[in-house]
């Protein structure tokens, strides 16, 4: 690969809603860009990172001080394009080394757009929104005089109250099928508000024909696909905007289809249980979250990727319209619910992304368990009280 290409002789700035400002020197294109700034923890998968359609209006600070090691390449991104709207980290790599790369990082993001700053205090940044949370920031490579830009920071939007799922989402429906060699056993609607390549993928091999739906799919465009089961993906922006997809969800839990929920889908599950939601001070982004299952007590090491967490009662089953449900799953680092299951109907979530993309694996077999959700009810469809 060719060696990094960065012109550090670029100055760029970065500038929090608070005030504070990091000088550092411009990665990937010029110019100026506005977002809720938020940090990732992964050691790895920046590519899995940069193109998660949940990262969509958040400027990514990675921890990891080495970025750009493994270049680009055209097989881990999860969606079609990179989402984050800036990128923050302290070291771009020098060369790009590995056998599958195609191209520098600093070039992707200068073919698409993706205004990105290397500071070298990515630590103390880090700290900072750790203490004083997640806020709206700019980069810029344009303007020098930071009291300027940390006006257009105040005046750029939140991401409380922020409906952004549509302008994530495929605009027509699309079907993935299961890989050569596996047979389909079962039909499943996913509602993409976000969705990454990896989910459908994950589906699929278990035998699972997909069809892929746009956030803007009615109940009935949903139910009409008369799947075995429907599934609610990831997705940027603020649950509490999402009462589309409530609606939907609730048809789906009237229904009695089994329905599965990922991060986004998680607290569209908790809306339509007539949970609350709320904003976490710096949320959880990365590879290493230890999340609890509650029921055996077993650990397992997840990737996340969330800054919303639902608010449940967290000391057993409690009552809901769609009857008695638990949270299954709780963060070991701060106790957040991560993981909702209904005891009376075949429908649970969790807040992290068990399509591991990039992983761990740990929580792959939650993807088993919404097929043998399907199988169960399939054998014997509960009618819908
Ligand atoms: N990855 C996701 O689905 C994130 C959900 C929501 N946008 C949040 O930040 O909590």
């Amino acid at each position: 690969m060719s060696p990094h290409t960065s012109d550090s002789s670029v100055p760029a700035v970065l500038v929090l809603e608070d005030g504070r400002a990091f000088h550092g020197t411009s990665f990937g294109a010029r110019g100026e860009t506005f977002g809720e700034i938020v940090f990732n923890t992964g050691m790895t998968g920046y590519q899995e990172t940069l193109t998660d359609p949940s990262y969509h209006r958040q400027i990514v600070t990675m921890t990891a001080p080495h970025i750009g090691n493994t270049g680009v390449n055209d097989d881990d991104p999860e969606s079609g394009r990179i989402w984050v709207s800036g990128y923050v980290v302290r070291e771009p790599s020098r060369t790009s080394s590995n056998w599958r790369a195609e191209r520098t990082l600093e070039a992707e993001l200068q073919r698409q757009g993706v205004v990105g700053i290397a500071i070298p205090g990515t630590r103390a940044l880090t700290r900072h929104i750790r203490d004083h949370g997640a806020m709206r920031a700019a980069i810029s490579t344009t303007e020098t005089d930071t009291s300027v830009l940390h006006e257009r920071v105040l005046a750029s939007p939140e991401m409380s109250g922020a409906e952004l799922a549509n302008e994530v989402s495929t605009e027509s429906p699309y079907t993935v099928h299961p890989p050569s060699g596996v047979a389909t056993r079962f039909r499943v609607a996913a509602v993409d508000l976000g969705i990454k390549a990896m989910t459908p993928q994950r589906l699929a091999e278990r035998g699972c024909e997909v069809t892929v739906l746009p956030a803007s799919s009615t109940a009935e465009d949903i139910l009409a696909v008369n799947a075995d089961g429907v599934f609610f993906s990831n997705g940027p922006g603020d649950p509490a905007t999402a009462d589309r997809d409530v609606a939907a969800m609730r048809a789906v839990l009237d229904a009695g289809t089994p329905m599965f929920g990922i991060c986004f889908g998680n607290q569209i599950l908790g809306r339509a249980l007539g949970l609350g939601t709320y904003k976490l001070r710096f949320g959880h982004r990365g590879v290493n979250q230890p999340v609890r299952e509650v029921h055996s007590g077993r650990v397992h090491i997840t990737s996340h990727n969330h800054g919303f967490a639902v608010d449940a009662p967290v000391d057993g089953p409690f009552d809901t319209p769609y009857g008695r449900a638990e949270v299954s799953h709780i963060d070991l680092n701060d106790n957040v619910v991560e993981g909702l299951r209904l005891l009376d109907r075949p429908a649970f979530s969790v807040q992290y992304h068990p399509e591991a993309a990039a992983g761990p694996h740990d929580a792959a077999a939650l993807f088993d368990a919404f097929c043998d959700l399907m199988a169960e009810h399939a054998a014997s469809p509960a009618p819908p009280a």
